[in-house]
């Protein structure tokens, strides 16, 4: 039976967080089908991604707070809100002694919880800080201010969309599509993973182990320049006189960097459409083409400036580490009947550049 990569690196992705936040998973691995925790989340992301009237009239705003996609959301936030309060009653009755469950787990809600018996957190904010921090994976356009010295969040929804999925979630999906179609860097993948483990006594890939992974990484690099999860970006312009390409630029005028062009760019990859992250491993590339770039902007998949993704540095150890876990002692199979070549590698791009045909593989346990 096969399974869909993207359904179960989600999952693990949603559990991740919750473990950072309360130590306690919320996504069901082995079970089939809807995950309650995730039909909290979901509907609020759909009614986000909605238009509202007031979007092009802002003066009809009362309205949507009455009838519209606002009021909706607020009904589907009541009910996560509850799920946080419930989570705080009992870490507090576990605390106090009179209930289950330990009484200190190190996460963020402990910290939470330390401030508010410190008085400097409500437990209101609590709550909030909780929700925005389940969606910062999945949301796009929003801001986080700072105030009193505690993070208060303020999600501020642009006028576009909400990524209703998410970034790292499809990175590994598009790499396992590229690594099925290529067998042969599969292999060099688990062969990889093999070596550097073997010194070791863990039958499981750790964090620590990501740095004598190069070859796992430049898998990341490739799939990120092919396949980047945020492949377009709008930005104003707010200076005067910039020039592109010889066209001047008014100030106030939107522009959309375009990161997937740059990825396939001829003039500086050669053979830009094709997998090889051997390119990443040569003689200096790592130095030309890291994140962060060097003058140039040829590999800019999580932006530039002070608008950089701010998840950089968490997405580079995730996503080799959701990748690395996955095929480390499990051989993926194809289903019955379908070559490598078949795999469809189309892409849709609604709020992140998704794979058009999920992916589905048959796991074999190696060991
Ligand atoms: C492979 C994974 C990821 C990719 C490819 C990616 C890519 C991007 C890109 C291209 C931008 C726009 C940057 C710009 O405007 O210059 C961005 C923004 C952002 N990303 Fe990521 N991202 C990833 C993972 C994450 C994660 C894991 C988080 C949170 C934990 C995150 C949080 C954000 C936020 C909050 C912004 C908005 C920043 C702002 O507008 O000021 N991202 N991301």
């Amino acid at each position: 039976m096969p399974v869909i990569i993207r359904e179960a690196v989600n999952r693990t992705v949603l559990n991740v967080i919750s473990n950072i936040l309360f130590s306690e998973d919320v996504a069901d691995l082995s079970a089939p089908g809807a995950q309650p925790f995730r039909g909290l989340i979901v509907p609020v992301l759909e009614e986000w991604s909605k238009s509202n009237v007031s979007d092009a009239f802002p003066f009809l705003a009362p309205i949507d707070h009455l009838f519209g996609s606002r009021r909706r959301i607020s009904i589907h936030l009541a009910k996560l809100f509850n799920f946080f309060d419930q989570e705080i009653v009992q870490r507090r009755l576990a605390r106090n002694g009179t209930g289950t469950g330990s009484k200190k787990n190190n996460d963020v809600l402990d910290i939470l919880l330390e401030r508010h018996a410190m008085s400097k957190l409500t437990r209101q904010e609590i709550i909030t800080f909780l929700t925005v921090c389940t969606f910062i994976e999945y949301l796009f356009c929003l801001q986080i201010l700072y105030v009193c010295g505690m993070f208060i969040c303020f999600i501020s929804v642009q006028d576009m969309f909400i990524a209703a999925s998410d970034t790292s979630t499809v990175t590994v999906q598009w790499a396992m599509a590229q690594l099925l179609r290529h067998p042969e860097k599969m292999d060099k993948v688990r062969n990889e993973l093999a070596t550097c483990l073997a010194a070791g006594s863990s039958d499981f890939v750790r964090e620590s182990d990501l740095d004598n992974l190069p070859y796992l990484h430049a898998v990341v690099k490739e799939t990120l320049r092919l396949h980047p999860a945020v492949p377009l970006i709008p930005r104003e312009v707010a200076t005067n006189g910039v020039s592109l390409g010889g066209f001047p630029i008014p100030i106030g005028m939107g522009v959309v960097v375009n990161l997937w062009a740059i990825g396939r760019d001829p003039m500086v990859w050669p053979q830009p459409n094709k997998f090889v992250p051997e390119r990443f491993l040569a003689a200096g590339a790592d130095e030309a083409v890291h994140f962060q770039g060097k003058d140039d902007y040829t590999y800019r998949p999580f932006g530039a400036g002070r608008r950089v993704c701010p998840g950089m540095d968490y997405a580079l150890r995730s996503v080799p580490l959701l990748l690395a876990s996955l095929v480390h002692k499990t051989e993926w199979r194809l289903p019955d009947g379908m070559a490598p070549e078949d795999i469809d590698l189309n892409d849709c791009y609604g709020t992140v550049l998704n794979l058009a045909t999920p992916l589905g593989a048959v796991p074999v346990s190696t060991v």
